[in-house]
């Protein structure tokens, strides 16, 4: 996908588009956006009055006539170009991954033995075996071994990635390959369901359903479009009872030029486009609801570790207590992270070798491995001889100890809270119930994070920094990055208590994860964002997926949210202020054609009735696509409150949507008027 990111519009995308906008002429297609459709119907009356004048009376207008209908259907092309452009790159790009999913021979097991089949034949549940070079046929989770795999087909990075069995690590994609080692790999999805073929879905826009939000708005625009049909309509008896000749084309147009035909028009690709910009940024929306959700959220809960600070968090110093040194304490620090493959006790062992310390791996023999859990925030190892050896978070240590009748060293607290108020997180050392003191992890925060959380607070957005450290290093972590509130000590299921909270005080939710344990609470948020490296539960339960990894990433898709629907306010006010404009150019024209003492309503000083409703019509119809590069690309956005970007949106588009048409039209009309 990255290949394509930086590529916005190549020739071949432009050249589907003007294809796509005639076939899109299908008034079955048309009618699904009910503006465009009128103006269509208009199109073909005014078509049958050009090529049957006989039959309808008007050979005298025939000329008028052909210019209104080429007008007209310019302006259903116009809109019709503008959502097959938008539609146009998301295709590229599934065409590109479609191409990157050829059928696959994929190794399964088969009562014990192995058998080559297609990998369209494998179903949930089915077990694989891929070996070094091998396409991963299924999405699937690692049930056996450990293999570094590429996944360049679906995030673009090169650098491969390791699966391995257990864990948050375990979860492969169809379509990317195993680059070193072997893996057995349970198949979870069956046929057509699986990761790639959603992003295909997705990209092409082949699921796309409108959103609640458009659905509103498309209903306002239907009901302006019919109070504008009735009030044309009643016109014309109204024009015959005062013996006003208005001929049906003119009445059509204006019809046209009343109607809001800019937003009708640019509605559905302001939607695909904004859809688009997700994508482009690397992350997976699975339906536009989630980005316009992404718009509106009030609140944001993210995690310290990895989203706030860099998250490599590295044990830095061995800190004894009580009476015991630096080297005894090194020696259970490391012996209680022989088998804790998580970064922090990788850190531990590599801390040892830094500090040229050793230790007697013979003791750990037979014993049985502790994992860790952010439940009990400890792990380490029992031992043969009956000693458990643990390492933890300090209080979690602290109870562990006191609850085997140990005595917590006096000198623990202050030692621990000075590296907490560093913004270090402290692990304690512990033998049964005696402790020997302290390893210091060090985490940074990540640059320009005060920056990025201020603008979210210039947006009406509160974060809530989430983290299962100590209230302290939580604390000076908070202060450093600048979050707006914080909870310390937090267990998995607190971060779905405070999304429900939030959203009891009616209030949106956005929120990142990865692991299982994370996955109800991105299922209650209203924004979920997945990691890529997660757990497919994970994965499942988020409505977006961030193929990158980067859990900071949610910053910017709210943005984007907030562009998106700010676009469609500003394109919205525009179109309609549009047309107020049209208003005086359009409605003295055609009761001059009648009455020519009308002509002192002709405040414009157009230069005739007939050119007059010509240049309002081109004006209607060419503003649609110089429009469609904003609508394509979004306003240009300030994070503030909504309160003031709507004040600000109101005077740029709404008094720019009545000025503009003034001048464009006047401009136009200038030209039209020599050339009739
Ligand atoms: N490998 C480990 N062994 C023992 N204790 C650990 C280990 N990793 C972390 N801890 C302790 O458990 C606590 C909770 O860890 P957890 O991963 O749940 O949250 P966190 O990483 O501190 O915060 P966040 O939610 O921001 O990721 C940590 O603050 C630390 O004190
Ligand atoms: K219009
Ligand atoms: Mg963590």
């Amino acid at each position: 996908m990255n290949t394509n990111r930086r590529k916005l519009l190549s020739g071949d995308i432009v050249a589907n588009a003007v294809k796509d906008s005639f076939v899109k002429l299908n008034p079955v297609t048309m009618m699904k956006n009910p503006v465009m459709f009128v103006v269509e119907v208009g199109t073909l009356i005014v078509l049958l009055m050009t090529i049957l004048p006989g039959y309808f009376g008007t050979e005298d207008s025939i000329g008028f006539n052909l210019t209104v209908f080429v007008i007209l259907l310019f302006t259903v092309l116009f809109a019709n170009f503008a959502e097959a452009l938008a539609e146009g790159r998301g295709k590229a790009q599934a065409d590109s991954l479609k191409r990157s999913k050829q059928e696959i021979t994929a190794i399964k097991v088969v009562n014990g033995g192995l058998k080559e089949v297609p990998s369209t034949e494998l179903r949930k549940g089915d077990i694989v075996v891929v070996a070094q070079g091998e396409m991963i046929p299924g999405d699937g989770e690692v049930i056996e071994g450990l293999a570094s795999v590429d996944e360049s087909a679906i995030t673009g990075e090169s650098a491969p990635v390791i699966k391995e069995a257990g864990g948050d690590f375990s979860s492969v994609t169809g379509g990317t390959r195993v680059v070193s080692d072997k893996i057995k790999v349970r198949i979870t999805s069956d046929p057509g369901e699986s990761f790639i073929d959603r992003m295909i879905a997705l990209v092409e826009g082949a699921k796309r359903q409108k959103t609640p939000n458009e659905i509103a708005l498309n209903t306002l625009l239907s009901s302006l479009t019919l109070i504008f049909l009735i009030v044309v309509v009643t016109l014309a008896p109204i024009a015959k009872f005062l013996e006003i000749e208005l001929q049906i084309p003119v009445l059509i147009s204006l019809l046209v030029c009343l109607i809001p035909t800019t937003i009708g028009g640019l509605l559905s690709a302001i939607g695909i486009a904004g859809m688009d910009r997700v994508t482009q940024f690397n992350v997976l929306a699975m339906s536009g609801k989630a980005v316009e959700a992404a718009g509106d959220i009030n609140t944001m809960i993210l995690d310290k570790t990895g989203t706030i600070t860099f998250g490599n968090r590295m044990a830095s110093e061995f800190i004894p207590v009580g009476s015991d040194n630096a080297r005894i304490l090194g020696e259970w620090a490391a012996i209680s992270s022989m088998k804790d493959e998580t970064p922090e006790g990788r850190s531990v062992l590599e801390l040892m070798k830094k500090q040229g310390l050793t230790y007697n791996e013979g003791l750990a023999a037979g014993g049985e491995f502790i994992e860790f859990k952010a439940e009990t925030r400890m792990s380490g190892i029992d031992l043969t001889d009956g000693r458990k050896v643990r390492k933890g978070a300090v209080d979690a240590v602290k109870k562990w100890v006191e609850a085997s009748g140990g005595a917590v060293p006096r000198d623990l607290d202050v030692k621990s809270n000075a590296i907490a108020s560093e913004g270090g997180t402290p692990l304690a050392v512990a033998v049964d119930n005696q402790i020997f003191g302290l390893i210091y992890l060090k985490d940074t925060v990540k640059p320009g994070m005060k920056e990025r959380f201020e603008q979210l607070r210039r947006m009406g957005i509160k974060t809530i920094m989430c983290t299962g450290d100590n209230p302290l290093t939580a604390a000076t972590i908070a202060r450093e990055a600048g979050v707006d509130d914080f909870i310390a000590e937090s267990k998995p299921e607190d971060k779905i208590a405070v999304i429900r909270r939030e959203q009891a005080e009616g209030k949106l939710v956005a929120m990142t994860g990865d692991g299982t344990n994370d996955a109800p609470a991105l299922a209650q948020a209203d924004v979920g964002l997945a990691m890529n490296s997660g757990t497919i539960a994970a994965k499942e339960a988020a409505n977006m997926v961030d193929l990158d990894s980067d859990p900071s990433k949610i910053i910017e898709v709210v943005a984007i949210g907030k562009q998106l629907l700010m676009t469609r306010g500003a394109l919205t006010t525009f179109s309609i202020a549009n047309d107020v404009a049209k208003y005086f150019a359009i409605i003295p024209a055609m009761f001059t054609l009648a009455i020519p003492q009308m002509e002192a309503l002709n405040l414009m000083r157009l230069g005739s009735p007939m050119s007059a409703i010509l240049s309002a019509l081109i004006f209607n119809a060419i503003i649609i696509p110089l429009l469609i590069p904003l609508a394509m690309r979004g306003v240009a956005y300030k994070p503030m409150s909504s309160t003031k970007l709507l004040q600000r949106n109101i005077l740029i588009y709404g008094l720019g949507g009545i000025v503009v048409p003034f001048v464009g039209i006047k401009l136009i009309d200038l030209i039209v008027h020599v050339w009739i």
